[in-house]
């Protein structure tokens, strides 16, 4: 972009979360309200982003991430492929809650079109809280998004120092400021005192080589999460039915092992053409075939994706096919 002091311009988008909240007092960590700030109040908190990037804010909504919608995502992914196809934007940031950030992160990561960075950053400590990890935190993130070797990585966390893939992130810890990781598949850089350095990426398609728009997109297809327990009885997948849902991704007890009493109740489910993923409570490992007659029941394997991101590959996969061995490529492929 075309300015006089040739640093990037890099977008803030704000959504709210506990990077923006406001506590009563500075020891509390809990209790507080999350979204509270306004983006310029964040921004304003950390004047030292303006030596790495001629940063703009702008508000999308004040939420605590836990309630986050498909209708947000939908807003926030149009509005960046809007401002990415500018040549004036060279990266985004996306102030975020923690609770969901990582489900945000994978549902751009399919849907944004373009190699410019997009970071998503949180905080566990609210902005009025004694070390409040948020300012550092946003800085980082503004740090990445400026850096030329962000480009092409796919939608990136940037958190704690630590720079993870959108795809295999999750939130590890309830509370420490040290909590987004990628278990088994490892984060891809560091943020060395104030650079980002990687050393690793994801060989999964992303982004500019995602298949998935929200171009014409005003809703996802109803998808919903079942979680695997010893004594289900497979009312929840009877309600998921009902409630017309057209994919159901069930977060199994092991490697996308379902109790026999679900299982009954999903093969109903596939045979009505609903589309059933067997993805694993488990948090490591991938689901792969295991028994036969779950092949026979046409069940589809979710890979190494955690519950909460195989329903959002489910719901994008379902508005482009539902023929199931082009969403079994999917789940292979994404
Ligand atoms: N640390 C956080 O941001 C948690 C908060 N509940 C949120 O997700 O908005």
């Amino acid at each position: 972009a075309e300015t006089a002091n040739k640093l990037p311009n890099i977008k803030i988008l704000a959504t709210g979360g506990t990077i923006a909240g406001s506590a009563a007092s500075a020891t509390a960590t809990t209790g507080y309200k999350a979204g509270a700030l306004g983006i310029d109040v964040l921004i304003n908190a950390v004047p030292e982003v303006k030596q790495y990037a001629n940063v703009s804010g702008e508000q999308i909504c004040s939420i605590d991430s836990k309630d986050m919608t498909n209708e947000i995502w939908l807003t926030l992914a149009k509005r960046i492929n809007v401002l990415l196809a500018d040549d004036s934007v060279d990266g985004i940031v996306i102030t975020h809650g923690t609770d969901t950030l990582e489900e945000t992160a994978y549902f751009l990561n399919l849907t944004v079109k373009s190699n410019k960075p997009v970071v998503l950053v949180g905080s566990m400590r609210p902005a009025t809280a004694i070390s409040a990890d948020g300012p550092m935190n946003l800085l980082n993130a503004v740090r990445v998004a400026a850096n030329k070797a962000a480009v092409g990585k796919g939608v990136l966390v940037a958190m704690n120092d630590e720079i993870n893939g959108a795809r295999d992130v999750t939130k590890t810890n309830t509370t420490s400021v040290s909590t987004f990781k990628a278990p088994e598949l490892g984060f891809l850089g560091y943020i060395n005192d104030g650079k980002p350095e990687f050393y690793r990426e994801s060989t999964r398609r992303h982004t500019a080589d995602s298949e998935f728009t929200t171009k014409n997109l005003s809703q996802l297809p109803y998808v919903k999460v079942i979680y695997g327990h010893a004594d289900d009885d497979g009312i929840f997948v009877d309600a998921a039915v009902a409630a017309g849902a057209k994919g159901i991704i069930y977060a199994g007890t092991g490697n996308g092992s379902i109790h026999k009493n679900a299982e009954a109740a999903l093969a109903k489910a596939t045979a009505k053409g609903i589309v059933v993923v067997r993805s694993s409570r488990v948090g490591n490992g991938t689901v792969i075939d295991a028994e036969q007659s779950y092949i026979d029941e046409h069940f589809l394997n979710g890979d190494s994706l955690s519950p909460q991101k195989a329903r959002i590959l489910l719901s994008l996969a379902l508005t482009k096919t539902s023929n199931l061995a082009e969403i079994q490529k999917m789940f292979n492929e994404y």
